[in-house]
């Protein structure tokens, strides 16, 4: 029987850096009967990615290249230019990929499907569970508050994991190709400050085998906990496509309250990624316009403050512990993330998005979608917000869920002598520590500060 498939195509890999649960490698198979696997370094998304992201993508990729044989081309540029041209070198009928629905990706590929002339892009699969836009109300219209739209979302289901390997397709030596862009090395490691989680498909396994095993039965109880290793730790796998959602939730079976808990944050990521796909805007703008009215601080004394969040120096060990962590680790658990985000924006009145920035700088999960929808979540603006006049209490948030202190001390060293849950309230020791700065704000008055702007919309 002849083989009526195309010679070669491309596997262009970009949020999808694994080779197991690969549907875009089943695809492409069915298609050609040698692919050529490919990244893209894109300046435009490398650039504003921070040294943590940048140097956990590299050594995802050198994984993948292992996983690969080596046989990874990695190039450098403007994929609408690189990708047509590297179709020509091999001579390719198609190009295989995962949808990609952020604002930049939507536009890329469809600057790339467009200078393909032909060549079709195959856009298999998306890096969610399900894909942005497929659900819906029923009269079409997005959903905008979270709780109908997980209903929807787990009524819906989503497709258990592709059986894939490296083996599934019988990889294109980069050598072959004839022209085209040039391949480059993947970069060095950028050294960033941070302890970066291990990267590949493997440490990726190994940690969420780990969590399954250890956490995921308490993980409702103790998900709020910053001082216990309770969450999965994911994110970062998540974001970069080390490890597919589908495939986590295939092993989350069960009504537990773990179990369930765990279902609802994945639905949490899908449901943001709905949201930004309907709504671009909102990665950048108030999804609630009514917020561009309110009261502001800008200036001198707005910049310190804003400095003082940053570099964890407000006073609040809580708040401080968290942003230390945030340099340290390149990620902050989710309760501090909503902590920290409150406190910038109701006790310093300042804008979400100055917050939103900064995290995208340091964090090595940061992810556009989740990231600027869960800062417009703690500052009372977007979709499916807490609401403004909840204001959390940055010294309650610590004695609630840092109960002995444990986390301030290990991310604080100026009160890693202060026992307990004092430790939440230095200013009423009897000699506080000389080198922890007094609380930089009144959270009583700003409290009641921030109510009045909201008051005054
Ligand atoms: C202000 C703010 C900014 C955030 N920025 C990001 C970001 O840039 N990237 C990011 O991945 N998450 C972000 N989150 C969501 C959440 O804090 C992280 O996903 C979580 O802390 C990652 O740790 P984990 O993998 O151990 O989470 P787990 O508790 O183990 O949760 C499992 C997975 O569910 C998803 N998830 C959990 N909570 C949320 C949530 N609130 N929104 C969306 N998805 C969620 C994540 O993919 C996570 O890996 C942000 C939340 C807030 C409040």
């Amino acid at each position: 029987m002849s083989d009526e498939r195309d010679a070669t195509a491309i596997v262009w890999f970009r949020r999808d850096l694994r080779v197991h649960d690969q549907p875009i490698f089943d695809a492409a198979a069915a298609r050609a009967r040698r692919s050529l696997a490919v990244f893209v370094l894109d300046p435009r998304l490398l650039e504003p990615s921070g040294k943590a992201r940048r140097t956990f993508l590299y050594r995802s990729l050198r994984d993948l290249d292992e996983s690969l044989g080596g046989r990874l081309l990695v190039v450098k540029g403007d994929p609408a230019e690189a990708i047509p041209k590297l179709a020509g070198a091999v001579g390719a009928g198609s190009v295989h990929v995962a949808a990609d629905f952020g604002p930049y990706g939507r536009e890329r590929d469809e600057a790339v499907e467009k200078a393909l002339d032909g060549v079709e892009l195959v856009r298999t699969g998306s890096p969610y569970a399900v894909a942005p836009g497929r659900i819906t109300k029923s009269d079409g219209s997005p959903y905008k508050v979270y709780t109908p739209f997980s209903r929807a979302w787990t009524q819906h289901g989503w497709r258990a994991p592709a059986e894939t390997d490296a083996s599934t397709v019988d990889w294109m030596d980069p050598g072959e190709k004839d022209g085209g862009p040039r391949a480059v090395k993947v970069p060095d490691d950028e050294s960033p400050d941070a302890d970066l989680p291990a990267a590949g498909e493997q440490a990726a396994r190994d940690q969420w085998a780990a969590f399954v095993d250890e956490h995921l039965d308490d993980y409702d109880d103790l998900r709020n906990r910053p001082d216990r290793p309770a969450t999965s730790r994911m994110s970062v796998y998540l974001k970069y496509g080390v490890v597919h959602p589908r495939t986590l939730l295939a092993d989350v079976g069960g009504s537990g309250t773990g179990p369930t808990s765990y279902r609802n944050e994945i639905c949490f990521r899908d449901f943001y990624a709905a949201v930004l796909w309907f709504f671009p805007r909102s990665a950048r703008e108030n999804f609630d316009t009514k917020f561009d009215r309110i009261t502001l601080d800008s200036g001198k004394s707005a910049d310190e403050k804003f400095r003082a969040w940053q570099e964890g120096r407000t006073g609040f060990p809580a708040i401080d512990a968290a942003m230390r962590q945030l340099r340290g680790e390149a990620w902050m658990h989710n309760r501090m993330r909503m902590a920290v985000a409150s406190f910038l924006v109701k006790d310093l009145h300042l804008p979400w998005w100055w917050g939103a920035r900064h995290f995208m700088e340091l964090l090595v999960d940061g992810d556009l979608a989740s990231n600027q929808h869960g800062w417009q979540w703690a500052a009372g603006t977007g979709t499916d917000a807490a609401p403004y006049f909840r204001v959390f209490n940055p010294v309650t948030q610590g004695e609630r869920f840092d109960p002995q202190g444990d986390y301030v001390r290990r991310w604080v060293p100026e009160l890693a002598d202060v026992d307990g849950k004092k430790v939440h309230q230095p200013w009423k020791l009897g000699e506080p520590p000389s080198d922890y700065p007094a609380p930089i704000v009144d959270h009583k008055t700003e409290r009641q500060e921030a109510l009045a702007r909201f008051n005054a919309l």
